[in-house]
């Protein structure tokens, strides 16, 4: 809240969630240094379409300059909770907090600090992609030399500077999907919320969006993105929010997840025949083997540490077998999502 400071302070430049110190700004500030980096702040929101609760009391933070990844299957609630945090959905409880100013309906200035990417595109197909931002920009009360220069700046951050006359309609997904990401930071906002930018967009395209995003990262800009792919959430957050039916089920950095996986590593090991029942058992019985699973002549092997791959190898070439491959690999966080409620991400 802004009566949380003594003073207000200078602007703090941030970088993935740590202040940069100039001069005393920081000491300006009375309290301690957490509350202050906190940007946002979703305070057990909840929301329900009729009789389904589609948020169910959602609570979590957003720090300066961190990426939160917001995850969780089809129908989980995720573009609910964002379209809360944007202010496009009433609450039904809770409430939101964005650098001190309390999220409501209406126009507000709180709203002016987030950048909305949604889920469909919005874009006019017709129009080139340097008008349809000094469209956008306009709306935003952008105009002149300032209007110009904004939309320069960001479709060179999305790498979209070559096309900026060419219109909308003869880009690829990936690239309308940049350029909607360029038409939501027009207005230089703190917070960027992008709700599944992935969606039906090629793996190149997706990369081209991941570089734009690390790009905005690297410049201390704070960002939600919302995903059903964890290598995505995995890739770009600081801090991942697991949702299902509505709640939250896990708000942790991605090494604190890892560390709640049984398996921290995966040991495939092809044999030269069919493992029998026996050798599985024999495999499960060892030390630091979580899991073990046969996919035809191939043991696929959950490790509690690495480091136990090598008296498992040992002690199947202790029993005569033939290992005629064998890969070891960190495990995936993918599966934090089965292991917290029984059930894959996506079908
Ligand atoms: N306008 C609506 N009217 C009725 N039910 C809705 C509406 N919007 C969402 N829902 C329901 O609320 C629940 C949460 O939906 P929401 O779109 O927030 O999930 P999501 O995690 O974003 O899913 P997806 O990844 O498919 O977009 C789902 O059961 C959905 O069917």
């Amino acid at each position: 809240m802004a009566a949380s400071y003594l003073v207000r302070p200078q602007p703090v430049k941030v970088h993935r969630g740590l202040p940069i110190c100039h001069g005393n700004a920081i000491l300006q500030v009375k309290l301690n240094s957490t509350e202050v980096t906190v940007l946002l702040s979703v305070e057990q929101i909840s929301k329900s379409y009729g009789a389904r609760k589609a948020v169910d009391e959602v609570s979590f933070k957003v720090q300066r300059g961190q990426t939160v990844g917001l995850i969780g299957p089809n129908g989980a609630g995720k573009s609910t909770t964002v379209g809360m945090i944007c202010g496009l959905l009433r609450a039904d409880a809770g409430r939101i907090v964005l650098d001190g100013d309390v999220i409501g309906q209406g126009a507000s200035a709180a709203k002016r600090k987030i950048g909305f990417v949604p889920q469909d595109l919005a874009l006019y197909e017709d129009l080139s992609a340097l008008e349809n931002l000094k469209l956008f920009g306009a709306l935003y009360g952008l105009k002149g030399k300032q209007l110009k220069q904004r939309c320069d700046q960001v479709l060179a951050l999305v790498n979209l500077a070559d096309r900026a006359a060419d219109a909308p309609a003869t880009f690829s997904g990936g690239m309308k999907r940049r350029l909607n990401i360029a038409a939501a930071l027009l207005h230089e906002p703190q917070l960027l919320i992008l709700d599944e930018p992935t969606v039906g967009v090629d793996p190149q395209s997706r990369n081209a969006i991941f570089d734009t995003l690390e790009a905005l990262q690297a410049q201390g800009h704070s960002l939600i993105y919302t995903s059903h792919y964890m290598e995505e959430v995995e890739r770009l957050a600081d801090h991942i929010v697991i949702i299902d039916h509505g709640k939250v089920l896990a708000d942790e950095t991605p090494a604190a997840l890892y560390h709640r996986l049984p398996a921290q590593a995966a040991l495939a090991v092809e044999l030269a025949n069919e493992p029998s029942a026996a050798l599985l058992a024999g495999v499960q019985a060892l030390d630091g083997v979580t899991t073990v699973e046969r996919s035809g002549a191939t043991l696929n092997i959950g490790l509690a540490a690495a480091s136990q791959a090598a008296p498992v190898l040992a002690w199947l070439d202790g029993q005569g077998h033939a290992l005629l491959h064998f890969a070891t690999a960190r495990t995936s966080l993918e599966n934090i999502f089965l292991n917290l409620t029984g059930r894959s991400l996506r079908d």
